[in-house]
């Protein structure tokens, strides 16, 4: 039976986690911001049909698709556990802007992997397949980080531990915090938004790294909200991404103005996001951004919630 996976949108980093810190997203609409892979039957050659919002911008050859890499990287997992797996007409409802920082290949990864494993009767567990899925992330990207694929995967905010028994520790959060997200509808590479950063970061950054890092995982589970959100302040990627973002200090301005607690760029960019504890602030900073953040058609906002529930597999009928 056909087996189709939806894998939500995520933010990377959170400002304050480089490459360690994760957030799944749902938008309160209800609508879908996150890619759906189906795994139709096996079939004679591999296949893949792409259709959604964002498919015309995939690479037309299907074996350059992130989809079909899942598919061999799946294969050659169940192979070492003496399965042959035959190859399958998949499709693709490509959802997530592609370079947008909303965590788009890890969507893809994760839908698709998700989807294989469901077809199969899951023989993968979820650490396997978790660090697989930061295999082929780390492909596209050109190192390997958790930080889209784990909350995307599990759900919620996802704080990478990375041992050799456990990739990713669930974090509190707190349900009364909105996040409003942008695309401006650029395309920003991520290799390329991770080349422009330096190779080595001076002892006064480190620290500060450091330091916010543990005070927010210590106000998230003592659930001092003020507290959290003073420490979400990039000082790793934002001071040399935010160069590649137009009207990036104008746009934060507005959202602290309107009563944003914290402000930055989501992943690699060129999406930002604000955290809000009101909706008609956030409906508010939602609608100022639309209005002068997004560049082109492919724009978009939404307000969301961390999204819980990470990957939904469900069998068709
Ligand atoms: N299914 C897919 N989804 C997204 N990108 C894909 C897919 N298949 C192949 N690619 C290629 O992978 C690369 C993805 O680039 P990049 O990592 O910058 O984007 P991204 O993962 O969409 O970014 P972000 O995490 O910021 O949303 C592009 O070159 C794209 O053509
Ligand atoms: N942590 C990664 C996320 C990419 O979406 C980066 O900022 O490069």
């Amino acid at each position: 039976m056909a087996v189709t996976a939806y894998a939500p949108a995520s933010t990377g980093n959170v400002s304050l986690g480089f490459d360690i810190l994760g957030l799944a997203l749902a938008p309160i609409d209800g609508s879908l911001l996150g890619d759906r892979v189906s795994v139709v039957e096996e079939t004679q050659a591999f296949s893949l049909e792409n259709s959604g919002r964002f498919a015309h911008k995939l690479p037309e050859d299907p074996t350059q698709n992130i989809v079909y890499d899942c598919f061999l990287g799946f294969k050659a997992e169940m192979a070492e556990l003496g399965i042959d797996v035959q190859p399958v007409k998949m499709k693709l409802e490509k959802n997530l802007p592609i370079g947008s920082g909303l965590g788009s290949s890890a969507s893809s990864i994760v839908a698709a992997l998700a989807a294989l494993n469901g077809f199969y009767g899951n023989p993968l567990n979820s650490e396997l397949l978790l660090r697989l899925m930061g295999k082929l992330e780390g492909q596209i990207s050109g190192s390997i980080h958790y930080d889209n694929v784990a909350p995307c995967f599990l759900g919620g905010l996802q704080l990478m531990l990375e041992s050799e028994t456990q990739i990713s520790l669930s974090l509190p959060t707190f349900d009364d915090w909105y996040w409003v997200i942008c695309y401006s509808g650029a395309s920003v590479s991520t290799a390329a938004a991770r080349e422009i950063l330096p190779a080595q970061y001076d002892k006064a950054t480190t620290i500060e790294f450091g330091r916010q890092l543990a005070v927010f995982v210590d106000a998230l589970h003592r659930g001092d909200r003020a507290l959290a959100a003073s420490m979400m302040k990039d000082v790793v990627a934002e001071p040399y991404r935010k160069s590649l973002l137009n009207n990036f200090d104008a746009s934060r301005a507005y959202s602290l103005q309107q009563g944003a607690l914290a402000f930055g760029i989501s992943g690699s960019g060129p999406t930002v996001f604000a955290a809000v504890d009101n909706l008609n602030a956030a409906n508010d900073i939602k609608s100022w951004l639309e209005q002068n953040y997004i560049q082109n058609e492919n724009g978009f906002a939404h307000v969301c919630k961390v999204d819980t529930r990470g990957t939904q597999v469900l069998e068709d009928e």
